[in-house]
């Protein structure tokens, strides 16, 4: 055989990712509910691209309180139709351009979140299946020193981290308390809020078992929400970063002229409540802290689940008592 003719591994690789079957496994519910409305089909049919889309082949996904709740039937309302491939957070590789698509290539190693309104018209066919379709414009390059679960655990969480922080103003030298900073927003928080913007001291809720890891992401004050009410310490904080729904309460503790930054929940002046836009800029802009280690991925310990046990991390993730990242994979 000629050395023309002999294809080079790099090709055979490139060929191997650019024959996309028709059909995949994916996730699927056809009507809102608990978890046993999730189906796992094996001939879905694989999304086409948009002009400015990307095709990626899912390496890893991770899930989200909006994936429960959209599940449920809370944001019907603005939702796309039913049936519903679930999933937000996605880390994977390019199989497939768009003709518009000018920053990746088949074969680049990216991750996002592929919804860029959270709530309003989210995408019908989301990230827990093998192939999922999304705009370039919300991707970015997976960092290199992470593997694929560990980026799919970032997306959504350390996008809302980040825009919320935004959001208040927060900046180098002032004080913040993290409400729920075990949790999957909650940790990436505490730690762009440290690393990124400088807080002159950061306070933690979590429960008992969790304020050794609350201090191993550079919490100065860990409290123990099973014990204290954070509203009835005496320290106040400039910003209140409320991610778990207590916005009545964390308006208690900020100072003269703080603000509370809530993601869900009834909250009142100066609360303010926000959605997440999803934005590979945002991601772009975070990499160099992701590879220099400065901001690490949490993923619970349970997991990673594996793609047959969605129905299982959907499950835990509904305890509301996740460490991190409920991540899935391999898919
Ligand atoms: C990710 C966006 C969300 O928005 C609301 C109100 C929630 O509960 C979410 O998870």
């Amino acid at each position: 055989v000629s050395a023309s003719s002999q294809a080079s591994p790099a090709s055979i690789e490139a060929s191997k990712l650019s024959t996309v079957p028709p059909e995949m496994k994916a996730w699927v519910y056809g009507e809102y509910g608990g978890v046993d409305v999730l189906k796992l089909e094996s001939n879905f049919s694989v999304p086409d691209v948009k002009d400015d889309q990307v095709l990626i082949k899912v390496a890893a996904a991770a899930l989200n309180p909006v994936d429960f709740k959209r599940r449920q039937g809370k944001f019907k309302n603005t939702d796309s139709p039913l049936p519903t491939v679930p999933g937000y957070d996605v880390a994977g590789v390019v199989v497939k351009v768009g003709s518009k698509v000018k920053e990746f290539k088949e074969g680049d190693e990216v991750y996002g979140d592929i919804h860029e309104k959270a709530l309003d018209g989210p995408k019908q066919f989301g990230s827990l299946a093998e192939y999922t379709a999304v705009e370039e414009k919300l991707l970015a390059p997976k960092p290199k020193n992470i593997d694929f679960a560990q980026a799919a655990a970032l997306p959504l969480a350390i996008e809302t981290a980040y825009e919320g922080l935004e959001k208040t103003g927060f900046s180098a030298g002032k004080s913040i308390l993290v409400l729920n900073g075990a949790g999957g927003v909650g940790s990436l928080v505490i730690q762009l809020a440290k690393e990124v913007f400088g807080a002159s001291r950061i306070a933690a809720t979590a429960s008992t078992g969790k304020l050794e890891f609350l201090k191993s992401l550079g919490v100065d004050l860990a409290i123990d929400y099973t014990k204290v009410n954070f509203e009835d310490l005496p320290e106040k904080f400039d910003v209140v970063y409320d991610a778990i729904g207590q916005g009545d309460r964390a308006v208690k503790a900020i100072k003269e002229g703080g603000s509370v930054v809530a993601l869900t929940g009834a909250v009142t002046p100066p609360g303010f409540r926000f959605v997440v836009t999803s934005n590979g800029e945002v991601l772009k802009k975070l990499n160099p802290y992701l590879e220099s280690g400065k901001v690490k991925p949490v993923i619970d310990p349970k997991g990673p689940f594996p793609f047959s046990q969605v129905v299982e991390a959907f499950s835990y993730i509904e305890t509301n008592r996740a460490l991190g990242k409920v991540v899935i994979h391999p898919i």
